[in-house]
């Protein structure tokens, strides 16, 4: 088994999909996690100056989905065929446009400016995108986001929507009550349960 260190700020952010992957797959990883003060000297170490970051048997791997994509490829996660694997790409890369969406919100200094910006957040963006993957996962009707087994997609809307729920309450999936069971699904886990259990509380 490679020796595996994720190197992130102590935050859930863009480094928690790989470690929700990492521990279902019940493999050992070494949470790196620093502070924003430490940052700047940790840069220039960083592949492309920037976190997540995942070191594998000392070589460094970069960009988030990546990391998760090769991670979730090795401990049976992908997908089992092209098209599955095709498929648990699109869920990650939306949960990726998501937080992207969310950044501006989470930047912001001024309070009222930042809760306008999350407001508009969940009404627009996030409202939407439920409404979408609600049918999806209503058509698919296994439970899971991808075919009949649990997928890296699967863990990254539960990333994501249990974080959303944790923030703003569940009211924004009342009529989402597939997406609700799939969160409900994986957090029932016992290899995400003990994860979530102990890993460090934080704020985002
Ligand atoms: N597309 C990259 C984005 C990585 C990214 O934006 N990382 C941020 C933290 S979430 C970072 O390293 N910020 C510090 C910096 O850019 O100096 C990914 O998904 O990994």
């Amino acid at each position: 088994m490679p020796v595996y260190k994720l190197h992130y700020f102590n935050l859930r952010g863009r480094a928690e999909l790989a470690r929700l992957i990492m521990s279902q797959a019940g493999v050992e990883f070494e949470d790196v996690r620093f502070e924003r003060t430490e940052w700047p000297a940790l840069k220039a170490t960083m592949p492309f100056g920037q976190v997540p970051v995942l070191e594998v048997d000392g070589q460094m791997l970069a960009q988030s989905n990546t990391i998760s994509r090769y991670l979730s490829r090795k401990h049976d996660l992908a997908g089992k065929d092209d098209w599955e694997q095709a498929l648990a790409d699109m869920y990650a890369d939306n949960i990726n446009d998501l937080m992207t969406g969310m950044r501006p919100a989470f930047l912001e200094k001024d309070a009222d400016k930042q809760k306008e910006l999350y407001e508009k957040f969940m009404t627009e963006t996030v409202a939407t995108h439920v409404a979408i993957v609600e049918k999806q996962l209503e058509k698919n009707g296994t439970g899971h986001l991808v075919g009949k087994e649990l997928t890296w997609a699967d863990l990254a809307y539960y990333g994501f929507f249990s974080f959303l729920v944790e923030k703003f309450g569940e009211d924004f999936l009342k009529d989402a009550s597939h997406l609700k069971s799939l969160i409900a699904l994986v957090a029932e886990l016992p290899n995400i349960k003990k994860w979530v259990e102990s890993r460090p509380k934080t704020e985002i």
